[in-house]
């Protein structure tokens, strides 16, 4: 990200009560761009902030929208995702237009080809990851945002034959993208800010807060100030609560997630990511998931219900061959996982596989393949109990 890009954005965030901090650089990398300290900052420093009048949210593209398409378009019914994606599109198919307000931030943003989200994936790439949650989890997602981007076009072409031209697919893909790698919740600009609420929550876009890449765990705050929303000092500001040595990166922290959701939503993933989790759906147990982490995790809640497929009643009390069948089954279960998942070490970089999608592909199947094998573990402590109870009734169980 070039300077000539990044000054305007400054000015820009400035003239409306924004603030970037002086001693931070935008330094060009693959990805995009990393926020780095010029000079050391102390602990506690405001490193970006926000006015509300800047903040993009559902409302806002809404109303932008609402002028440009007019009242027949039913705008009520999209979506935030769709309010918001096609609101940064028209920055890019009539950048001259009093509605559109954020300019010098759409223009800031990572280009098409440096996303790396698995929607821009090669066929090759997607294809590595088939036979893991995250290859359904791919094409959901593409199937449930082309019908959005259908809609969209479908009411846009309405409007104006030109514009509906160059309102594609690729074009509301990335301003989509942008929007899950970037958004902060809604729940921020309220008067009581909480982070607990997500069902509550949509995604917002904060220009100039949402430059700093990942660190999980790194202490930071998302602090509201509240007021009146064209006020300058209604701000929501980045704080980072270590210090940051000269030449360092600064980082925010999107919170514990799990490298699927870094990867589906993100593009990125962490090497032996501590919060990855595996969604098991046991063949069975009618349209029952459960989200497994590592050291087998929650595993408890698969156990229950892995057991209850063995008991006839709900109210039986399990015996020993309750527990040794349900055992037998989740290792089953588990293992035939564990061979349809794919392997890393069978990959290479070649002209349809680039080298950054190895790096997330292999992190990704490393953290599946390990939570597997500890629900292996799991289930053969399960299995140890079953025989423990046999063997107090007097029964001596021999395995093979
Ligand atoms: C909110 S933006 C951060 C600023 C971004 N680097 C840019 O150039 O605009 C989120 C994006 O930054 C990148 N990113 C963030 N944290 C990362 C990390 N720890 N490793 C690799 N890429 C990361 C990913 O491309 C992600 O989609």
């Amino acid at each position: 990200m070039s300077t000539t890009v990044l000054s305007p954005l400054k000015t820009w965030l400035e003239r409306y009560g924004g603030y970037i901090h002086p001693q931070i650089q935008f330094s060009q990398v693959d990805a995009g761009f990393s926020v780095v300290a010029s000079q050391d900052l102390p602990p506690d420093s405001k490193i970006a902030s926000c006015p509300f009048q800047l903040v993009v949210t559902k409302d806002s593209a809404l109303v932008a929208l609402r002028t440009m398409l007019g009242d027949a378009t039913p705008l009520q019914s999209w979506s935030p995702r769709q309010l918001i994606s096609s609101y940064l599109c028209f920055h890019w198919i009539i950048a001259d237009n009093s509605s559109l307000k954020h300019g010098p931030y759409v223009d800031s943003l990572p280009s098409r080809d440096k996303l790396r989200t698995p929607l821009h994936f090669t066929p090759k790439e997607l294809e590595l990851f088939k036979g893991s949650n995250l290859y359904g989890a791919t094409l959901d997602r593409e199937r449930d945002w082309r019908v959005e981007y259908e809609q969209c076009h479908a009411a846009i072409a309405n409007v104006n034959e030109e514009w509906g031209n160059q309102f594609t697919w690729e074009l509301f893909l990335t301003a989509a993208t942008h929007l899950s790698s970037r958004a902060f919740p809604s729940t921020l600009m309220s008067e009581t800010p909480s982070l607990t609420s997500p069902t509550d929550s949509e995604p917002i876009l904060l220009p100039g807060v949402d430059s700093l890449n990942h660190a999980r765990g790194a202490p930071v705050s998302w602090v509201s100030s509240y007021g009146p929303i064209t006020s300058p000092e209604s701000t929501i500001s980045l704080v980072l609560h270590n210090a940051i040595a000269a030449g360092e990166e600064a980082f925010n922290n999107y919170g514990a997630k799990p490298n699927s959701e870094l990867i589906l939503g993100y593009g990125f993933s962490l090497p032996d990511n501590p919060d990855d989790t595996i969604v098991l759906k046991l063949g069975g147990v009618e349209g029952k998931k459960w989200e497994v982490g590592r050291d087998a995790r929650e595993a408890e809640q698969v156990w229950d219900g892995v057991l209850a497929m063995m008991l006839g009643s709900p109210d039986a009390e399990p015996t020993y061959e309750d527990y040794l069948d349900a055992a037998a089954a989740l290792t089953e279960m588990v293992e035939t996982l564990l061979d349809k998942l794919p392997h890393a070490s069978a990959v290479e970089v070649d002209a349809g596989i680039r080298e950054d999608v190895v790096g997330m592909f292999s992190a990704y199947v490393k953290g599946q393949r390990e939570i597997l094998e500890s629900l292996v573990v799991f289930a053969r402590s399960k299995e140890e109990v079953g025989i423990s109870m046999a063997r107090e009734e007097g029964i001596e169980v021999v395995l093979d």
